[in-house]
């Protein structure tokens, strides 16, 4: 992994996180790193392709390098998720909350690239999990979780590791991200 670069993007949910990832895949060719998770596809989410969806069983068997409860669910991600999109890619890229991103800090050092995802009105985000399609019951349960809140604001232990990509604009983010890629 010595020559790779592994870009880790996190913050709150409806932020933007997988819209940057998107973007970087399309524009920058960068490898999708494709975690696990164990709550159902939601709109037009595929197996294999947006995520690996399990069952708690199937979860529970899975060598991970790292895992988190989020809300309601089960997620995780491995090495060989990571080893698979580096095999025809120099960048990868993968979507965590922020407490994977601190393990991935942690464990991976340098080696890891950590974006923190800012968009400052949780009615904005409230709006645009809505025209996501996302049902509004569960938008509610994750607005008022504690990982929601926490995941709002970059934590202590990114402060002197993350780049911070403000979303409250697509084009400003567009252009921050063009910056980064092409520094
Ligand atoms: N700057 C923006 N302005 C308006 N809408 C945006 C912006 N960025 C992303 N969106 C839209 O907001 C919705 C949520 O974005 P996205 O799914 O990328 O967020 P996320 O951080 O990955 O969310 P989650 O953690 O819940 O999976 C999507 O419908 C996306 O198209
Ligand atoms: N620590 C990890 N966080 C992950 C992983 N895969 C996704 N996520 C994060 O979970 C929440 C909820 O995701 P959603 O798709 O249900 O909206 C969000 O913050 C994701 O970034 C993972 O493998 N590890």
């Amino acid at each position: 992994m010595a020559d790779k670069k592994l870009i880790v993007i996190t913050g709150a949910t409806g932020s933007g996180k997988t819209s940057i990832r998107d973007y970087l895949v399309e524009k920058y060719h960068a490898g999708k790193i494709i975690t696990h998770t164990t709550r159902k596809p939601r709109g037009k989410e595929q197996n294999n392709v947006d995520y690996y969806f399990e069952t708690d069983e199937s979860f529970a068997k899975l060598h991970l390098l790292e895992h988190v409860k989020y809300v309601t669910a089960q997620y995780g991600s491995s090495m060989e998720g990571i080893n698979k999109a580096f095999e025809n890619h120099d960048v990868a890229v993968i979507v965590l909350d922020t407490k994977g991103a601190i393990t991935y800090a942690r464990k991976l050092k340098d080696q890891a690239e950590i974006w923190f995802i800012k968009v400052d009105d949780p009615d904005t985000l409230r709006q645009r999990m809505q025209k996501r399609g996302d049902e509004s019951q569960r938008i509610e349960k994750r607005l008022a979780s504690d990982e929601f809140m926490r995941d709002m604001h970059l934590p202590d232990e990114l402060k002197n590791v993350a780049t911070v990509i403000d979303n409250n604009d697509w084009q400003v983010a567009q252009k921050q991200v063009d910056n980064l890629m092409t520094k």
